[in-house]
């Protein structure tokens, strides 16, 4: 019987078998700030870090977006960012901090510098490490003790996982983006629904994705529980990988080709489960409730408790999303737009954007802010004047970090602020106490931020 391309990269890198597990070698290790109990972890046991070389570092997740000749006021943050600072230096790790010109969201940053590579394996102490897996990586989410024994050893011991497959067929429609498929594919494999599994998105539609577009789809994986999302690679991937900073070059280039002729799952190969997607018959989608599967298309209406299978759970979230149930999702106001995360903050993403923005204002009453993904996104927009468009139309352009998408710096949003959010989580709180998070396309944002409530974008394209 064939294998899958994520078995293929298992077998490629399984060292040994310990206890019903298997202990993995990592090819590339992902580190931000909240690493600071793994590095004393190393400390505590007398240990370096096994293979800096391998390791690479970034600020993310805590800092600030707004002027960064300041030193960091939030004094929990302060002391994260130093103790990573002082973790890499120590131990030799290379890292993209505070000042770097790569600095930016781990998830954008491994992509855009060509450290993400067909075929490796990944670990970062992240759940939306699955990102990774657009380029064919098996990348996995970790915890933070797993953190510490992939910085102690350089493997990673993994239960068996099994192989799931979301197929997915037809052309999206314009306005239909990798964000509403993503959403789709949450909403039908159930949050949580893919636990314990590995999902390879494959069919027409993936094939026709952008590299950023598969990026976000392989990002919410996490949502649907999984444990990593991959897709094969081929000439998109390899178009985009050519000649970045880390790739391969010369002679190890031709050789990483032919090595990654073979990542692809055998045409005899068995997944346990298979989902299958129209691509034709989405729309654009915006979540609801508070959890990402909790979705409906721009066309629907918010699900009453009556009507839903989950009752309790349903009226639970309607509550905390200030919702009766039954109204039209485009009759919803909303008073925050957040453009940013490692869901949607990558050129493409601000593209789709500015290009809905131009020449019109920001609502009225809304505060909007974009934040880049990385200090590349960022030069790169600047130069095509994609920050003077949101400028001009009243949105904040920031610093990249992540930023709103789960308000660790000062971005949050206050009690009972509606947010249209291009990040991945609307759980309770997720954007600030009491926020409720509406979660959709960087071009859906867009289009409600100058509306002042959701709307279809098809209607303004
Ligand atoms: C590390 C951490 C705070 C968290 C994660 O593991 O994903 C964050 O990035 C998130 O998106 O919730
Ligand atoms: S942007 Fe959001 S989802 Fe992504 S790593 Fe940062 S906090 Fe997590």
């Amino acid at each position: 019987m064939g294998t899958t391309l994520a078995q293929k990269i298992w077998d490629r890198h399984l060292i040994d078998r310990v206890q019903g597990r298997d202990l993995l070698y990592m090819d590339l290790h992902l580190v931000h700030e909240l690493s600071p109990q793994a590095f004393g972890g190393l400390d505590l046991r007398g240990l370096r870090v096994r293979q800096p070389s391998q390791t690479v570092a970034t600020m993310d997740h805590n800092v600030p977006t707004g002027n960064r000749n300041l030193p960091v006021r939030d004094p929990l943050a302060a002391t994260q960012l130093r103790a990573l600072r002082e973790n890499c230096a120590r131990n030799g790790v290379p890292l993209f901090g505070l000042g770097s010109r790569r600095q930016g969201i781990v998830h954008v940053l491994g992509p855009e510098t060509g450290l993400t590579l067909p075929g490796l394996t990944m670990a970062c102490g992240d759940s939306h490490t699955a990102t990774h897996g657009a380029f064919g990586a098996l990348a996995f989410g970790i915890g933070t003790t797993q953190v510490e024994q992939v910085l102690a050893t350089q493997c990673l011991l993994m239960p068996p996982l099994q192989h799931m497959a979301v197929e997915v067929e037809g052309g999206l429609s314009a306005g239909v983006t990798a964000k509403d498929l993503a959403l789709a594919v949450v909403n039908t494999v159930g949050f949580g629904g893919a636990s314990g599994h590995i999902i390879e998105y494959r069919g027409s539609t993936i094939r026709s994705l952008s590299m950023e577009g598969r990026l976000t789809l392989c990002n919410m994986s996490a949502e649907a529980g999984a444990r990593a999302g991959l897709i094969a690679p081929d000439e998109t991937t390899i178009e985009f990988v050519r000649g970045r900073r880390y790739a391969p070059e010369g002679e190890a280039w031709d050789q990483a080709l032919c090595d990654w002729a073979d990542l692809h799952t055998d045409d005899d190969a068995q997944f346990v489960r298979t989902i299958r997607i129209d691509a034709t018959q989405l729309e654009p989608t915006i979540t609801w409730g508070t959890t990402p599967a909790m979705s409906v298309p721009v066309s629907g209406r918010v699900p009453t408790a009556q009507e839903s299978p989950n009752r309790a759970q349903t009226e639970r979230a309607l509550e905390y999303m200030g919702l009766s149930g039954g109204e039209r999702i485009t009759d919803l106001p909303i008073d925050r737009v957040f453009i940013g995360s490692c869901t949607n903050s990558r050129i493409e993403d601000l593209r789709a954007a500015a290009s809905v923005v131009a020449g019109h204002k920001v609502a009225d009453g809304v505060r909007a802010m974009v934040v880049p993904g990385s200090m590349p996104v960022k030069k790169q927009a600047e130069e095509e004047g994609l920050h003077t468009l949101f400028q001009d139309a009243g949105f904040e352009w920031r610093e990249p970090g992540c930023s709103m998408c789960l308000g660790m710096n000062e971005d949050v949003a206050a009690a009972g602020e509606r947010i249209a959010s291009t990040s991945n989580r609307n759980f309770e709180g997720r954007q600030g106490a009491g926020a409720r998070t509406h979660l959709l396309s960087p071009e859906m944002a867009a289009a409600a931020a100058v509306a002042g409530h959701f709307v279809d974008v098809r209607e303004v394209l």
